[in-house]
């Protein structure tokens, strides 16, 4: 086997009572952008935070390259970070902020102007260099944190909610930066959030945490396309749920009974697939179609509200047996010309693009 660049093992942290981190592994590669993504207190920041060496974990190890970090204090851990709340120095100026870990590390004066010089173009702050933090913007600061952590060339930059504090434009501006440094530079990035369009714009893999644990690694196009659990489902794009019956299995398909009688033959079938007969049916809402004649296979529902919103058109139905299922379509297209609230129309979907959990 090949060693990974970055591998965390069996990590467990418990304070007290609390267990903040049950069991978390994985191997991250070189130059990948890796993503915790997980509601709150699901253990993506302790888990970041062990690895920057704020905290030990309970069990566990981190190795880069092979060997183990725990023992190396934070400061020599050669791993840059940005923190939401991981300020710049208020009295310091831009480039005595960013030239800081270099003064740590000692590095030559003639060098440091060098570095500070470098690290404030990757971020597009050039000659910013004497402005004090409290004179820029929230976006600006961060872009100097940022410079801050990348200027010692370290092979790891842990980033934990950057953007959280901005607002959505800002945001987006400094991701676009974000993907482009990590281009350029190579740097190996772990990063943690509880937005999903964030990790998805960012990631090369993002690891979805729920309650101390990793429920799946992969792909935003991976998890969307194949959720392993009913939690990355709901957590990666948007989706309906409604209860099913499972009444036949072959290959890892299911042949399901969906309330109002209903019956669908090859729906994929994920999470514990022995037994039980009743399963979770997913149903993203851009895989659905809506129309007024009678569909094979598909759900009655009544049309309770149609919304645009801009390119595209949300139909929110309801079905007999009460079930809420929301339908996106383009804007435009010809199914809502013929529709309004309280029609009665047909839901339709591919069973390949469904999935079930037990
Ligand atoms: N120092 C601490 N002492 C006690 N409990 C803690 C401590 N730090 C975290 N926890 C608990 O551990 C769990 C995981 O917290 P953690 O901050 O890792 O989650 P998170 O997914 O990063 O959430 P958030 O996005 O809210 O930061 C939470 O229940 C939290 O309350």
């Amino acid at each position: 086997m090949t060693e990974a660049f970055l591998s965390i093992r069996g990590i467990r942290k418990i304070y007290g009572q609390v267990t903040a981190v049950k069991n978390v592994t994985m191997d991250i590669a070189e130059g990948e952008f890796m993503t915790f993504l997980g509601p709150s207190g699901s253990g993506k920041s302790t888990t970041l935070y062990i690895l920057a060496g704020f905290q030990d974990p309970t069990e566990g190890d981190i190795l880069l390259k092979g060997r183990s970090l725990l023992s190396t204090p934070s400061h020599k851990r050669s791993i840059g970070m940005v923190f939401q709340r991981y300020t710049l120095f208020p009295h310091l100026t831009v480039g005595e902020n960013v030239a800081f870990p270099l003064r740590v590390r000692r590095t030559p004066q003639a060098e440091i102007a060098e570095r500070v010089k470098a690290a404030l173009r990757l971020v597009r702050l050039e000659g910013f260099e004497d402005r004090k933090p409290a004179l820029m913007s929230g976006g600006q600061q961060q872009r100097v944190a940022l410079a801050r952590a990348l200027v010692y060339n370290p092979p790891v930059l842990l980033m934990d909610e950057p953007l959280s504090a901005l607002d959505k434009k800002l945001r987006e501006e400094i991701q676009f930066e974000i993907r482009r440094i990590h281009q350029e530079t190579g740097v190996t990035i772990l990063y943690v959030t509880h937005d999903q369009e964030e990790a998805l714009r960012l990631s090369d893999r993002i690891a979805v945490f729920s309650h101390g644990e990793i429920d799946q690694i992969g792909s935003g196009q991976e998890l969307y396309a194949n959720p392993a659990t009913h939690f990355v489902a709901g957590f990666i794009g948007d989706s309906n749920f409604i209860d099913a019956q499972v009444i036949g299995r072959r290959e890892g398909k299911a042949r399901l009974a969906l309330p109002g009688g209903t019956i669908v033959d090859g729906v994929p079938m994920h999470a514990g697939s022995a037994g039980g007969t009743k399963a979770s049916l997913l149903l993203r809402p851009e895989r659905l179609s809506l129309s007024r004649a009678q569909i094979d296979a598909g759900l009655a529902v009544t049309i309770s509200d149609i919304t645009f919103l801009g390119n595209n058109v949300e139909v929110s139905t309801r079905t007999a047996s009460g079930d809420s299922l929301s339908v996106r379509l383009p804007f435009g297209h010809e199914a809502i010309s013929h529709l309004a609230r309280g029609d009665q129309a047909w839901l339709g979907f591919e069973a390949n693009s469904a999935h079930a959990f037990a």
